[in-house]
């Protein structure tokens, strides 16, 4: 088993990092952007967790970054969950290639999934001693869609006691940037959101603002650096367990069986390399700075050994140093085998409990106000003297740990869908409207990148939340060496995977049969076909060619199938309601504009849609 030696410890000052939380399509990546455009001098590297099996914002988070290394993605899992151990290789993996390229790093940005549930997430910062000594948590800011927020705090309400991400992500949150005001124009249900918010989180400052308008943005220095995370809070007014241990907190425990990164110097330190992904460029924006930030970090030195050494710290800084050396300690002890001033091998949870209770003698403070020192046989029973040293004081209570939050995503799930080539702009559009007005209170959230028949190099982005839905063309065309593939990403609750995905398929553009050309109606935009030999002229497509389409599916990144055409190469059932629908919508229009002017060129009198049958 891997022992660390003092001479492993990190001395130096810790980086600071902030974790963008809020709900699926809030603007995190939006802010994310800003953060990146404006950092001026600053190094920033990122941290970007994905929840669908396509990676969308890779591509659009990418650009804004100096280098291709400072950009780790974690993929197709949450953060606080499936990917939680992930977040160690991660953070290793940013300080390898921080020390290979021998640059300084100011600041780490960390985006969950809008499903994540931070409480893990930050307590891993407590819970690694590797990370613990490095890093520091500098605040969680809460990205909140104004428009969406009661839908998503009414959506999430679980009956069997789970928990809401939605009020999790508001209640762990130092900052919360109201965002997409522009959306809410009724000051009355501004004022109900706000109100929301303050009855789950009253003591964060709120700040309204509008991501994606240069103008509407929060100042950079409100933002980075500002200090804002305080242990004491979370243990007081969101999670007196915060600090203890519950089944998942061991993220470091089997670290040190893993190959450090390649180029790390302290190889018997207990962390691993990754793998983890670097991207492409995509679109983005742009901001301003201003404003001022709060207080100053504190730099503890790294637990050398069980013991740990506590850092210099102040005010709220301070509860956290000394909690992120004793949960370091108590990791360290755990993980390593670590043994304690006296020699003995100390469980993690002494070394835990004498680190805070030196801070809470020291303060003499109890979570909830009243005073007491360790030991003291607590006339208000309160339920953190039980909890704090995670063993019963008074009576015969048994020993608490951290209740488990059930992070229920058992019905939420993405589908990715990958398809070379280039997309059918009509029947894509078709696709969309009839999904969305059929099933937009269950698609969170849908995104994808584009590459549309008859728009050259534009690459197109579209960015779906519930029913609000845009696109538009991304920063950057696509390169001439770059492989032309339309990835979208679906997130929502029941989703249909099979029916999705053969939408989709329907989209693919495909050439006509030799002698068909196709043409648009001037009124409804809708594409008819002209035979140039026959003059034969038809709304259906004359013929749609296989397409291939590789469909990812379940929890993998990796493209799993081929989907077979049907027998008669026709569209699929689903796909060919959507194509009649669209069909007869667009006849009925047709004919109405027909009759109104009759010069658009377009099949005679209002055509019949002919029937596609699967
Ligand atoms: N109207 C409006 N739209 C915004 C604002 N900020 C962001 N958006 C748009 O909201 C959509 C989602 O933004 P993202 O930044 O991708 O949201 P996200 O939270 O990163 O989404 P996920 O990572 O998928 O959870 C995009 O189309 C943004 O352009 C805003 O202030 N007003």
């Amino acid at each position: 088993m891997a022992t660390a030696k003092s001479s492993d410890a990190h001395t130096g000052p810790k980086t600071p990092v902030t974790i963008i939380t809020g709900f699926l399509g809030a603007g995190k990546t939006t802010l994310l952007n800003y953060l990146l455009k404006e950092k001026g001098a600053r190094s920033i590297a990122v941290i970007e967790n994905e929840f669908g099996e396509v990676n969308i914002d890779r591509e659009l988070v990418a650009e804004n970054l100096v280098a291709k290394e400072d950009l780790v993605s974690l993929e197709n899992g949450c953060v606080c969950c499936s990917l939680r151990k992930d977040i160690i290789k991660a953070f290793a993996e940013i300080e390898r290639r921080r020390r290979q390229q021998g640059r300084k790093l100011d600041a780490i940005v960390l985006e969950t999934t809008g499903l994540a549930d931070p409480a893990p997430v930050a307590f891993t910062f407590f819970a690694n001693p590797w990370i613990a000594s490095r890093f520091r948590l500098d605040s969680i800011i809460c990205v909140v869609d104004a428009r969406y927020l009661m839908q998503h705090l009414e959506d999430g309400k679980h009956s069997d006691g789970t928990v809401n991400e939605a009020v999790q992500q508001i209640a762990f949150a130092d900052l919360l940037l109201l965002n997409k005001v522009d959306l809410v124009k009724d000051e009355a249900a501004k004022k109900q959101v706000i109100s929301a918010i303050k009855g789950i989180n009253n003591s964060a400052r709120i700040i309204e603002c509008q991501l994606n308008q240069q103008e509407h943005r929060p100042p950079m220095d409100v933002l980075l650096d500002n200090n804002l995370f305080s242990v004491n809070r979370v243990l007081e007014q969101i999670d007196p367990t915060f600090l203890d241990s519950d089944s998942d907190s061991d993220v470091g425990d089997d670290e040190e069986e893993e190959p450090m990164p390649a180029s790390r110097p302290e190889p018997e330190r207990a962390c691993a390399g990754t793998d983890a992904g670097q991207a492409p460029a995509g679109p983005s924006a742009g901001g301003e700075p201003a404003c001022a930030a709060k207080g100053s970090s504190a730099d503890g030195a790294a637990p050398a050994d069980g013991a740990a050494a506590a850092g210099a710290a102040s005010g709220d800084q301070a509860a956290a140093g000394m909690a992120v050396d004793g949960a370091a300690a108590d990791a360290a002890a755990r993980s390593s085998g670590h043994t304690g001033p006296s020699g003995q091998a100390e469980d993690g949870g002494s070394a835990r409990h004498k680190l805070l209770a030196k801070y809470r003698d020291e303060h003499k403070t109890g979570l909830s106000g009243h005073k007491h020192s360790r030991g003291d046989d607590c006339e208000d029973n309160c339920e953190e003297c039980h909890i704090v040293d995670g063993m019963p004081i008074k009576g015969d209570r048994k020993p608490k740990r951290r209740a488990k939050r059930l992070h229920d995503l058992s019905d939420v799930s993405s589908v990715g869908i990958m398809a070379r080539g280039q997309l059918d702009e009509y029947r894509f559009n078709m696709y969309m409207r009839d999904l969305l007005s059929e099933k937009a209170k269950d698609i969170f959230r849908c995104k994808g990148v584009l590459s549309v028949h008859g728009y050259g190099n534009t690459k197109f982005v579209f960015q779906g939340v519930h029913e609000t839905i845009c696109y538009g063309p991304a920063e950057q065309p696509w390169r001439p060496e770059e492989q032309r593939i339309n990835q979208v990403v679906f997130i929502g609750r029941g989703l249909d995977r099979k029916a999705l995905i053969e939408g989709f398929r329907t989209c693919v553009w495909v050439p006509l049969p030799d002698g068909w050309d196709e043409f648009r109606d001037l009124a409804t935009k809708q594409p008819y076909y002209v035979n140039r030999n026959t003059g034969e002229k038809s709304w259906s497509r004359p013929e749609i060619a296989c397409a291939r389409v590789v469909a990812t599916q379940g929890n993998t990144s990796q493209p799993q199938q081929l989907l077979p055409r049907s027998a008669s190469g026709q569209p699929p059932k689903r796909a060919a309601s959507v194509l009649n629908a669209a069909a007869a919508l667009a006849a009925k229009e047709a004919a109405a504009a027909a009759a109104a002017k009759d010069s658009s060129g377009a099949p005679a009198a209002a055509p019949a849609p002919t029937t596609v049958s699967s």
